[in-house]
């Protein structure tokens, strides 16, 4: 049976390859695509359906999120590729405000509170037995780790507990403490094949003729992509086979979740399950089986590998810029005894040059560097007359990089968020986008924020960082519809001797 989740997981994917394949071939394809005007003063040239907005800077926006958020969707198709509409990210919006609004409680402030003992207790677990090097080490003997596998793993096993409810084991632990049921294993299984969609598989779609033929000429992928799905061995029977596996693995979770009448309300699938079987008929009819496994799974894909991202970057910075660091750490230090675990409102109010290094880590190296939005009628914006239909790509990584609104923009410095300087003050408030703007803007803002929080508080009162000399400069990325690292992050552990 073809289910929501499974569109949803399929979208991804190829959203994902779409992007990066989108991103590798546009200077070639540029100069021969069809370039359309647009009526009205000053015309823009648009380069089939994709519009970079971000060009004219980010007065566009500020029009675009007060006088026309409502009227903007997430788009559907990624290049005029058909993806299913049903899916969160996905959504072309009808039924998504209701879904917002019953979600949202998730994302309160007393749920996310409640969150911290487990967030802090899978960050411990990770962090541990780190492997530490020391200046007295010779280089043969030498320790480097990748500390973007860490974080990621970190990030996947927060959203594996706070959404699913499941201990996902990817952060080892002792083997007395380790005792599997069905459910355990069927958690494992699913996140294993999420892994391998997310990376290898999804490596592997660039190769994929169905997925450049769609970019070159959109209408053909889908009838390709049928025939190649049917021969073993392509990579589209791949990815096929393995969203049929994703998806019976993700069911097979709600449907066991959905019969255990004593889930709670800890997790995010519990509390949506609860929210279908409450007395709205109108919540009923919306929460499907198969949009609860969607919405879970949205969970996951959204919110681990952007937050792994984001920290890794921080480490990477910090690491580069020691007056940041010593910075840092005495915010971190004078914060209290080294066990004292922060409460969400010390999180929040106790640590403002954190919040400054993770604004401007965000900014230099911003997660989703293109944000999306399509219009659903035609609508005239800062003086650009924008038919139905028209993308538009809102370049969020290009803003970011703007001088007029981030003088020196090539330079790491936490201070120009600093509240009482003049760049903060002068700055265009929707400069800096790194969670979107408006109705659909990212629902884990403080999900995350307090999670990252929380992993650079317990790591850098433990430990500090430099790079490894196996660690490219500069930074390579991955694109896609998020960025990733091609070769991951590469540290020394220096263990701190306070
Ligand atoms: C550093 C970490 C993160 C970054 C940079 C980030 C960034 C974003 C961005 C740019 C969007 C699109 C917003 C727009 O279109 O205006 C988004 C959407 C979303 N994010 Fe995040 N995100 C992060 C972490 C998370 C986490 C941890 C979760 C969940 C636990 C999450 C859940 C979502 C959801 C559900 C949406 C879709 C919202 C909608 O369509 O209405 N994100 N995020």
């Amino acid at each position: 049976m073809i289910t929501t989740s499974w569109y949803a997981i399929k979208g991804f994917l190829e959203a994902a390859s779409l992007a990066s394949v989108f991103f590798t071939l546009m200077p070639l394809i540029a100069p021969y695509w069809p370039v359309r005007k647009v009526p009205g003063p000053p015309t823009i040239p648009l380069l089939g359906h994709i519009h970079l907005l971000s060009r004219y800077g980010p007065d566009v926006f500020s029009v675009l999120a007060k006088q026309y958020g409502p009227v903007f969707s997430v788009p559907a198709p990624i290049l005029g590729h058909p993806i299913h509409q049903r899916g969160l990210m996905f959504s072309n919006g009808t039924q998504w405000p209701t879904m917002r609004n019953t979600i949202l409680s998730v994302y309160q402030p007393s749920h996310l509170s409640s969150l911290i003992p487990t967030m802090q207790s899978i960050i411990e677990s990770a962090t541990e037995n780190l492997p530490t090097w020391s200046e007295d080490q010779n280089e043969e003997g030498e320790e480097d780790f990748i500390f973007s596998e860490l974080t990621l793993k970190i990030a996947s096993e927060v959203i594996g507990k706070a959404s699913f409810g499941f201990d996902f084991g990817l952060i080892k632990k002792p083997s007395s403490e380790v005792s599997l049921n069905e459910e355990d294993t069927i958690a494992k299984d699913f996140v294993k094949q999420h892994i391998y969609s997310t990376t290898k598989l999804k490596m592997d779609l660039k190769g994929s003729f169905s997925v450049i033929l769609g970019v070159i000429c959109p209408i053909l992928q889908q009838p390709f992509q049928r025939i190649w799905e049917r021969i073993p061995g392509k990579i589209d029977w791949k990815v096929n086979r393995s969203n049929h596996n994703l998806s019976s693995k993700l069911d097979q979770i709600v449907e066991k979740r959905a019969k255990n009448k004593d889930r709670g309300t800890k997790d995010f699938l519990s509390l949506v399950l609860n929210a279908r079987e409450s007395d709205h008929e109108r919540l009923h009819k919306f929460f499907t089986p198969d949009y609860v496994s969607a919405l879970a799974y949205e969970q996951l894909l959204s919110g681990a590998a952007t937050t792994s991202f984001t920290l890794s970057t921080i480490l990477y910075l910090v690491a580069d810029h020691p007056e940041v660091e010593k910075k840092l750490l005495k915010e971190i230090d004078g914060f209290g005894e080294h066990d004292l675990i922060p409460t969400a409102h010390d999180l929040q109010h106790k640590f403002p040059y954190l919040d400054q290094v993770l604004r401007e880590a965000m900014r230099y190296y911003p997660t989703s560097p293109l944000i999306a939005r399509e219009a659903v009628k035609d609508v005239e914006i800062g003086g650009y007359a924008l038919p139905k239909g028209t993308w538009i790509w809102m370049a969020v990584g290009v803003l970011a990089q703007d001088p007029k609104n981030f003088p020196e923009p090539n330079k790491f410095r936490p201070e120009r968020y600093d509240p009482t300087c003049e760049e903060e003050k002068q700055r265009h408030p929707y400069a800096f986008l790194p969670f979107g703007i408006g109705p659909r803007q990212c629902l884990g803002i403080k999900f995350t924020t307090q999670e990252m929080k929380l992993t650079l508080i317990h790591l850098y009162r433990r430990y500090k960082f430099q790079h490894s000399p196996k660690m490219e400069r500069p930074l390579a990325l991955d694109y896609g519809i998020i960025y990733n690292f091609k070769y991951g992050v590469k540290l020394r552990v220096i263990k701190r001797s306070t």
